[in-house]
């Protein structure tokens, strides 16, 4: 089920990764990776057997992450089930450290900034435009009303310019954010800094940027091992698949590839993973 796009085949990945398995991370996107795609962003949670799998993953490799645009305090709802994986939010801005969330101070200060943002939103864009407040940022859905993309990318386009932010575009949706030097990459490039091998699985446009931080830790590094593992779908899933090692092909599909790497450590069995 995982598909060959470069050289590293399958099977090399996985037992480079059981024999540096101390100095191995596994890092992931939430949404459209190991969760469905849905028309309202609150009511998503994992495919079934994800944080089972990620648990599971604790117990084998030195590393465990989710790597969100979410909030934070999201994704600490959403995995309180393994609280050994490690959760950035809100592309890095965000950590989470001993339960509780700690955000980025220069980010804090563009709150005031996003607030009026959403006031703006919610005066200005037409109803069926979902805008979804995470505080340090906004994003615009136009999921339910896709002709309505170039409206909001254009008004988008002109909040930037006049407040300043960063624009960010992923599956129907353009967000709003600070304009910091922080994303998927730059979060990926620090928490691979001691690791030996990495894997990172995503499915937007955003994920790109962690599989480059991977390519240019590899041309720095050869002993490094990245693995980027793509997420498929129709939306911006060919883009990524061109620049990935393997593919699968939906989020429900992701914990079957999981199983494949924990059942190649020793004394584990596929399927197994409720402690
Ligand atoms: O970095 P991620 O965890 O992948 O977050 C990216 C965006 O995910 C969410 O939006 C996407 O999923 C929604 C729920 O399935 C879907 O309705 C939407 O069309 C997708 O773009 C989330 O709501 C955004 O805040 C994240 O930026």
């Amino acid at each position: 089920m995982a598909t060959s796009r470069a050289p590293l085949r399958f099977v090399e990945a996985v037992s480079a990764t059981v024999a540096q398995s101390a100095k191995s991370g596994f890092f992931f996107d939430y949404d459209g990776t190991i969760a469905p795609i849905m028309r309202d962003p609150g009511a998503v949670f994992p495919v079934a057997g994800a944080v089972e799998r990620l648990r599971a993953l604790t117990k084998l490799v030195g590393r465990v992450a989710i790597v969100s645009a979410r909030p934070a305090a999201f994704l600490c709802d959403r995995f309180s089930g393994a609280p050994q994986v490690r959760l950035f939010g809100l592309y890095g801005l965000q950590t989470v450290v001993d339960g509780h969330v700690r955000t980025d101070a220069e980010a804090q200060r563009w709150a005031p900034v996003v607030r009026r943002l959403i006031e703006d939103a919610a005066r200005d864009l037409p109803g069926e435009i979902l805008v979804e407040d995470k505080a340090l940022m906004v994003a615009l859905h136009y999921r339910a009303a896709p002709s309505l993309r170039g409206a909001v990318e254009r008004w988008s386009s002109r909040k930037a310019a006049e407040l300043g932010l960063r624009e960010q575009h992923g599956r129907m949706v353009v967000e709003l954010k600070p304009p910091l030097e922080r994303d998927k990459g730059t979060t990926i490039a620090r928490e691979t800094e001691t690791l030996a091998c990495a894997w990172y699985f995503g499915d937007d446009l955003s994920d790109a940027r962690a599989f480059d931080a991977l390519r240019g830790r590899e041309a720095r590094d050869p002993a490094f091992m990245g693995v980027r593992v793509a997420v498929a779908n129709g939306e911006t899933g060919d883009e990524l698949a061109r620049v990935a090692d393997f593919t699968v092909d939906s989020p429900e599909h992701t914990p079957t590839l999981l199983d494949q790497v924990i059942s190649a450590f020793p004394g584990t069995r596929a399927g197994s993973y409720s402690g």
